[in-house]
C-alpha cells in the first residue's frame, strides 16, 4: 500500500510505517503526479483535495490531520467512493490557549488588574468556541455565544445564543467559525464593512478561524480610521501570499499557528491513524500519548507572595506567548511577494515545539481556592 502524505504531518513513521510505504511530499505543492499511484492520501490544510488532484488516481482514503475541511471537496470524494476523515477537535485546546494568551496580553495592555472584567463574544460555538467559552466563564468573564446554525438546530434545548450584531458589541470578539460559502449561514466575508463600522477603539477583534471570514479590504479600510478597533489575526486571506499591509495594520499577527501545539498536531495524526485503521479493518494499537516527550519545563512553583493575576499570566506565557510569533511574522514580510509567501510557510514548517498548559504542573504555595480554580480553569495541572 502506498501512503502519500504531507511532509509536515508529524510522526508519520511512528503511526503509519507498518501499514505501507510512505511518500512524503510538500502539502502546498502536491500535484496529480505525486498522488497518481497512491492508495491513501494524508494531508493538512494547505492541500486542495478535489477532482483536479485525484481524478484518475487509485486513492481510496483521504485523511486530513486538521479540524478545518474547507480544502476538501467532500462531495466529490463521496461520489467517487473515497473514504474520508478529518480530525475534529484535535487542536481545539491549542487554539483556546492562543486566545487566552492574546486576552492576557490585551488585559495587561489596557491596564486591567483582572482581565475578566471584559465581555467576550464568541462567534462559532463548536469544539473551539465552546471550550473557550467554558474556560472564560470559569475565569469570570461575561461570555456571549453567537452560532446561528446551533441556535436553529438546538432551539430551547441549547444554551442562550445572541445575534452577530450583539456579539459584535462585546469588548472582545473572537471568531471560530469554519469557512463556508453555501447554506443558510455562510461565513465567507461574514465580517465586512457593515460589521466593522460599529466597532470602536476599545474593542478587540480576534480571528483564528479562517482568513476569508473577514473581508481584508474592508478591514484595512477600517484600520486606517482613527477609532479603529484592535485586531489580532492568526489566519489570513490568500495564505501563504498574505497582505503585508494588513500585517502592518493589526496589533498581533501570527502565521496560522494557533492550533500548533505539539499535543494538537500529534492528536491530528492520531485521529487520521484511527480513521484509516477503521477503514482498513485494522486494530488501533498506537496512542498519541506514547509519542509525546517530557516537556523541557514540567514544574512551576509560585510562593505565597504571588499575585493571582500576575502568576496566571506568567504561567500562561511560559507555555505560549504570541508576541514571539508576531515578531517572526513581521520580519517575514520583508522581501518580494514570492519571498514573503515562502517565509510564511517557512515559519509554519519550522515552528518551535510548543506545549499545552496541561503539560505543566503548577505548585501554588499558600494559594486560596479562587487562585487554584483559575489555574485549573486554564488547564494547568496543580501540584499539591
Ligand atoms: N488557526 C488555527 O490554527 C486553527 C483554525 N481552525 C478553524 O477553526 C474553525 C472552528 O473549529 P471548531 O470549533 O473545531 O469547528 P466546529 O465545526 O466544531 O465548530 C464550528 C462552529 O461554527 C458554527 N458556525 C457555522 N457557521 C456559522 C456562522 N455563520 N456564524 C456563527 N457560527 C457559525 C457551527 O455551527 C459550529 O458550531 C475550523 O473550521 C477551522 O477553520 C481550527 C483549528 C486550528
Ligand atoms: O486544524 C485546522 O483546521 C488548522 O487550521 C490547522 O491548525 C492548520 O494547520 P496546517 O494544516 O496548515 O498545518
Amino acid at each position: 500500500m502506498l501512503i502519500v502524505a504531507d511532509e509536515n504531518i508529524p510522526l508519520l513513521d511512528a503511526f503509519f510505517a507498518d501499514m505501507g510505504d510512505i511518500r512524503r511530499v510538500s502539502g502546498r505543492h502536491m500535484s496529480r503526479k505525486d498522488v497518481r499511484d497512491a492508495d491513501v492520501l494524508l494531508v493538512r490544510s494547505v492541500t486542495r483535495v478535489d477532482r483536479d488532484l485525484l481524478a484518475g488516481s487509485r486513492v481510496k482514503f483521504v485523511g486530513t490531520a486538521t479540524i478545518g475541511t474547507d480544502h476538501i471537496d467532500q462531495q466529490w470524494l463521496a461520489d467517487n467512493g473515497i473514504g474520508f476523515s478529518a480530525a475534529p477537535g484535535c487542536n481545539a485546546n491549542s487554539v483556546v490557549e492562543y486566545v487566552l494568551a492574546v486576552l492576557s496580553l490585551h488585559a495587561e495592555r489596557c491596564g486591567f488588574a483582572n482581565g475578566n472584567e471584559l465581555s467576550v463574544g464568541v462567534v462559532g460555538a463548536g469544539n473551539v468556541g465552546s471550550r473557550l467559552a467554558e474556560k472564560l466563564q470559569r475565569l469570570g468573564f461575561k461570555v456571549l455565544l453567537c452560532d446561528p446554525p446551533r441556535a436553529e438546530a438546538e432551539g430551547d434545548q441549547g444554551p442562550e445564543f445572541v445575534s452577530l450584531e450583539q456579539a459584535l458589541q462585546c469588548d472582545v470578539v473572537t471568531l471560530h467559525t469554519p469557512l463556508t460559502d453555501q447554506g443558510r449561514h455562510p461565513t465567507h466575508h461574514l465580517i465586512g464593512e457593515k460589521q466593522l463600522a460599529p466597532l470602536n477603539a476599545g474593542q478587540l477583534l480576534i480571528n483564528s478561524g479562517r482568513g476569508e471570514v473577514i473581508d481584508t479590504e474592508a478591514l484595512k479600510a477600517r484600520l486606517k480610521q482613527d477609532d479603529a478597533p484592535l485586531v489580532a489575526l492568526d489566519v489570513w486571506e490568500n495564505e501563504p501570499a498574505i497582505d503585508p499591509e494588513l500585517v502592518g495594520l493589526v496589533w498581533l499577527a501570527t502565521p496560522h499557528i494557533a492550533g500548533y501545539s505539539l499535543e494538537g498536531k500529534v492528536r491530528g495524526t492520531e485521529m487520521i491513524y484511527q480513521a484509516l485503521s477503521k477503514h482498513l479493518g485494522l486494530p488501533v494499537r498506537k496512542k498519541a500519548g506514547q509519542f509525546l516527550p517530557e516537556p523541557p519545563l514540567s514544574k512551576l512553583t509560585f510562593t505565597s507572595t504571588a499575585d493571582e493575576q500576575k502568576a496566571l499570566r506568567t504561567a500562561l506565557r511560559v507555555c505560549y506567548d504570541p508576541r514571539a510569533d508576531d515578531v517572526q511574522l513581521r520580519l517575514a514580510m520583508n522581501g518580494d511577494a514570492g519571498e514573503r509567501a515562502e517565509a510564511f510557510d517557512g515559519l509554519r514548517k519550522n515552528y518551535p515545539v510548543r506545549r499545552e498548559c496541561s503539560s505543566l504542573k503548577v505548585q501554588l504555595k499558600g494559594a486560596g481556592r479562587s487562585m487554584q480554580e483559575s489555574f485549573k480553569a486554564v488547564g494547568f495541572k496543580l501540584k499539591l
